[in-house]
C-alpha cells in the first residue's frame, strides 16, 4: 500500500506535536481546574455541539414516558455520565441478558444504521453514544417504533463513558464516519489518536473488535498508520490494508453524503491481542 505523502509526520507517536503530547486523555469536556488550584486547563474534546433542529419524532422520544427505558442518562444537554460503569448490567433484565455479545456504536449521528445493525441481530445488545441531541432523540425514536430489546442509548463523550467502563467488557466497539477535523491545528480532536486508543482498546474484550470507516482519505491513512502501530491490536487485512465494506455495516448519512461528494470510502477492522 502507498504511504499518504504527509501522513508519516502527523502520527508518529515520537514525532507527536506539543499540542497532541498535552492531549489530556484524562478530561472530558470543558475546562478543568489544574492540580494547582489555579491554572484551567483547556480540554480537547473529540466534538462539537451543534444546534440542528429538532423534529417533533425526537422531541417525542426525549419526554414521552414510552420512549424512556431506551434513554440511559438524561437526554438534554450536557450527558451526566455519572454512576454508567457497566454496560452489560443495561440489559440484565431484559431478554438478550448481560452476557449476549455487546456492540458499543461511538457517534451514531442520527442512528439509522445503528438501528439497522440492531434490528438485524436480535440477540446480540448494542449500546449507542451520542452527544447531539436530535440524533439521541431520532434514533430512540427508531428504537421505540421498531420495539427492539437490545437497544440502549448514552448522551455523552464516549471517551469519558469508555474510562469508566471494566476492562475487558465489550466485543466490537464501532466509529463510522467521525469527524474528519481536517485543518492541522484541529488535528489532536480526531478520535483515532494512540492516546484515544489505548482508553478503547482496553474496554474491549480479547478477541473483539474495533471498526472503523471514512469518506476522507487523509484520516483514512492517518487510521491506519496510528493502528497498524498500535500494540495490542491486528489489522484484520493486514498491515498497512484496508478492508472491503462488510455486508453487515448499512450505509450511513455521513458515508451517503461523502459518496455524492465524490469521495471514496476505506474501512478498518482491528482485532484485541
Ligand atoms: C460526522 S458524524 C457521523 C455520524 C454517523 N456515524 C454517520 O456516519 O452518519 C460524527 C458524530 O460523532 C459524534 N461524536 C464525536 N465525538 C464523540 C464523542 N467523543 N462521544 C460521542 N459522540 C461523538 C458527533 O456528535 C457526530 O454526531
Amino acid at each position: 500500500m502507498s504511504q499518504h505523502p504527509d501522513i508519516n509526520t502527523n502520527v508518529d507517536a515520537t514525532s507527536l506535536t506539543d499540542d497532541q503530547k498535552s492531549l489530556d486523555t484524562n478530561a472530558t469536556s470543558g475546562n478543568e481546574v489544574a492540580p494547582d488550584g489555579n491554572k484551567h486547563i483547556r480540554i480537547v474534546n473529540t466534538f462539537m455541539k451543534r444546534r440542528t433542529h429538532m423534529n417533533k419524532n425526537a422531541e417525542l422520544a426525549l419526554t414521552a414516558p414510552e420512549f424512556a427505558h431506551y434513554l440511559v442518562n438524561n437526554s438534554f444537554g450536557d450527558g451526566n455520565l455519572e454512576g454508567i460503569d457497566d454496560l452489560r448490567a443495561l440489559f440484565a433484565e431484559l431478554p438478550n441478558g448481560s452476557e449476549a455479545p455487546l456492540t458499543l456504536e461511538i457517534g451514531f449521528g442520527l442512528g439509522d444504521s445503528f438501528i439497522e445493525m440492531a434490528a438485524a441481530e436480535p440477540s446480540r445488545n448494542f449500546v449507542g453514544i451520542e452527544v447531539h441531541e436530535p440524533g439521541i432523540g431520532k434514533c430512540a425514536y427508531m428504537a421505540g417504533t421498531q420495539n427492539l430489546s437490545n437497544v440502549r442509548i448514552i448522551n455523552g463523550d464516549a471517551i469519558q463513558l469508555l474510562k469508566q467502563l471494566p476492562e475487558n467488557h465489550i466485543d466490537r466497539i464501532q466509529l463510522y464516519f467521525p469527524d474528519p477535523w481536517q485543518k492541522k491545528r484541529h488535528h489532536k480532536r480526531r478520535f483515532v489518536s494512540p492516546e484515544r486508543m489505548a482508553i478503547v482498546t482496553r474496554s474491549l474484550k480479547q478477541g473483539g473488535w474495533f471498526h472503523t470507516a471514512t469518506d476522507w482519505e487523509h484520516y483514512a491513512f492517518w487510521m491506519v498508520e496510528v493502528l497498524d502501530g498500535f500494540v495490542g491490536l491486528s489489522n484484520q487485512a493486514g498491515a498497512g490494508n484496508f478492508t472491503s465494506r462488510p455486508d453487515f455495516r448499512p450505509m450511513t448519512k455521513f458515508e451517503r453524503r461523502g459518496l455524492a461528494s465524490g469521495h471514496g470510502v476505506w474501512d478498518l477492522i482491528y482485532l484485541k491481542d
